[in-house]
């Protein structure tokens, strides 16, 4: 009790001088405006409620609509922009200065000492694992090479919803479906394992790796109070359990690994692929560096697939004339007796709209990955000084009724002028934008199609589904819907089983 005490005197003195060195420094800069009541040590911290995209709209709201503004998180200057334009400055004109990531606790544990694609310093390393991405996972070669792979899944989705559902509506549980689809999906691609589906739910690795998931998903994002006061790491145990959550997420990663290594023949999966290269430049393909790339792939490829298809079968449910129009195209386009297949999408404008609009209302991350400024710049006209944080919020920027009509409606048709699409900002802008978008646009086109062309859907019972969202971008509640088979299920599945 005695040392916690002194510890935090301490902690409480440092932190005195570290603001008053800061608003030193600061009191050189024109900063962007900020909320009033930030306090001694903590700065704005206190006023920081998840989600995180709704209360930075709210401050900049208190601000007359500041389209950007800045806050004290502790000891670090973080500025939040919420306009197009400023956002097309940030990722032009400033775009290397901008490129590099804060450093958080989860990426020092999770992502081996901040050696991920997704939290490396922008430099040489970055640059090589975004060449391997780009030929190993996200180059449309590749990408067609995976397609079998992902209307495999699909269509282990659909054998799945179409086990109860032939004489009736049956009642399904929607989240889970798609995070065995996402998942399965990308471990396929890794490891050429599945893990999830018909009878594999008791498996005893199945459960490993969505608790894993699920842990990670709680603990990551820029809401940590930790990764802002340092003492707290003195104080509580927040490093200690990230730091057991690590091992246990290395230890499923080099299972992977050495499962591969031990396998006779070479498969064609992406450990495969890096396992070779291992052979000829053992220094740069370490299995630490293989383990960063799968970990990558499974956070930022599993729960973004997941909400936004989840988001977009909800927004379904709650418009079924919208649900009826994508009904009718796919019908018309492809008729009744094939799946819908990758290649069709560029035909089915309504239903790309969907998925656009979806994207839109629902961005999997709403305040984009958050940006570091690696040198002073300047935004807006406005000094941001090198080491800020800068955090975008999409999610605002997309429900602007300056640049949307009617902003917070469920209208797939505005996507009807194709132009629309370039101010959808779920993936980000500039060279840290994200590499997975292609892959995201044809799973989820894919996936949606196939649940509109095979089953009929609705609500559980006539209100509409609550459209409230949880902490993180999903929502509040796992969505349940009544799906019921179409005749031209058994002719398709038929063809599969
Ligand atoms: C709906 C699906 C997805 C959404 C909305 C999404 C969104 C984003 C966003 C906003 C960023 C940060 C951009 C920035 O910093 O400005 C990002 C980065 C990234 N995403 Fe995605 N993502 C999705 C799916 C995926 C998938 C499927 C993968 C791979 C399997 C992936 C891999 C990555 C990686 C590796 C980065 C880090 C890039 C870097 O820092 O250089 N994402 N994503």
């Amino acid at each position: 009790m005695e040392t916690h005490f002194l510890i935090l005197s301490f902690a409480f003195i440092f932190f005195i001088f570290l603001k008053i060195f800061l608003s030193k420094r600061h009191t050189k800069f024109n900063l962007p405006p900020s909320p009033a009541r930030s306090l001694p040590l903590i700065g704005h911290l206190h006023l920081l409620k998840r989600p995180l995209h709704r209360t930075f709209l709210s401050f900049s709201r208190s601000l007359g609509d500041a389209p950007i503004f800045c806050l004290c998180l502790g000891n670090r200057l973080t500025v939040v922009v919420s306009s197009y334009t400023i956002a097309e400055e940030c990722f032009t004109k400033n775009d290397i200065v901008l490129a590099n990531r804060p450093e958080f606790i989860v990426g020092k544990y999770i992502e081996y000492n901040f050696t991920t694609m997704t939290s490396a310093p922008y430099g040489d390393h970055w640059r090589n694992l975004r060449r391997i991405g780009t030929l190993e996972i996200f180059s449309s070669h590749k990408l067609n090479g995976f397609l079998s792979l992902r209307k495999d899944e699909i269509r282990h989705l659909l054998l799945r919803l179409s086990k109860n559902s032939q004489h009736g509506f049956a009642k399904v549980e929607m989240r889970t479906m798609f995070f065995d689809l996402t998942i399965n999906n990308i471990l396929r691609m890794v490891a050429g394992k599945r893990f999830y589906g018909e009878g594999m739910e008791q498996d005893e690795d199945a459960q490993r790796v969505r608790k894993l998931v699920d842990e990670i998903v709680s603990k990551a994002g820029a809401g940590n109070a930790i990764d802002y006061l340092p003492f707290l790491r003195w104080i509580t145990d927040f490093e200690k359990q990230i730091k057991n959550l690590a091992g246990k997420v290395d230890e499923f990663l080099q299972s992977l690994v050495d499962e591969k290594r031990g396998d006779q023949e070479k498969g064609n999966t992406m450990i495969d692929h890096l396992l070779s290269l291992q052979e000829t430049q053992p220094d740069y393909y370490t299995d630490v560096t293989i383990k960063g790339i799968i970990i990558v792939m499974i956070l930022a490829g599993t729960e973004t697939l997941t909400g936004t298809l989840e988001w977009a079968m909800l927004n379904l449910l709650n418009h079924p004339e919208v649900l009826k129009k994508a009904r009718t195209e796919i019908d018309t386009e492809i008729g009744f007796d094939r799946l819908i297949d990758e290649p069709d999408v560029k035909n089915l404008p309504y239903l790309q709209g969907i998925v656009l609009e979806t994207l839109r209302l629902h961005p999997a991350a709403p305040t984009l990955v958050p940006h570091m400024t690696s040198d002073d710049c300047m935004l807006a006209g406005y000094d941001v000084p090198r080491g800020s944080m800068l955090l975008v919020n999409a999610w605002a920027m997309h429900r602007d009724p300056s640049t949307w009509e009617d902003p917070e409606m469920f209208k797939p048709e505005r996507f009807e002028n194709v132009k629309e699409s370039q101010k959808v900002l779920s993936f980000g802008i500039g060279r840290r934008s994200c590499p997975g978008a292609g892959m995201s646009h044809r799973l989820v086109s894919l996936a949606l199609g196939s649940l509109v062309q095979c089953f009929e859907w609705e609500r559980t019972g006539e209100e509409y589904v609550d459209n409230s969202e949880a902490p993180v971008m999903r929502p509040a509640t796992p969505l349940v819907a009544m799906c019921k088979a179409r005749p031209i299920v058994h002719e398709i599945l038929n063809a599969f089983v």
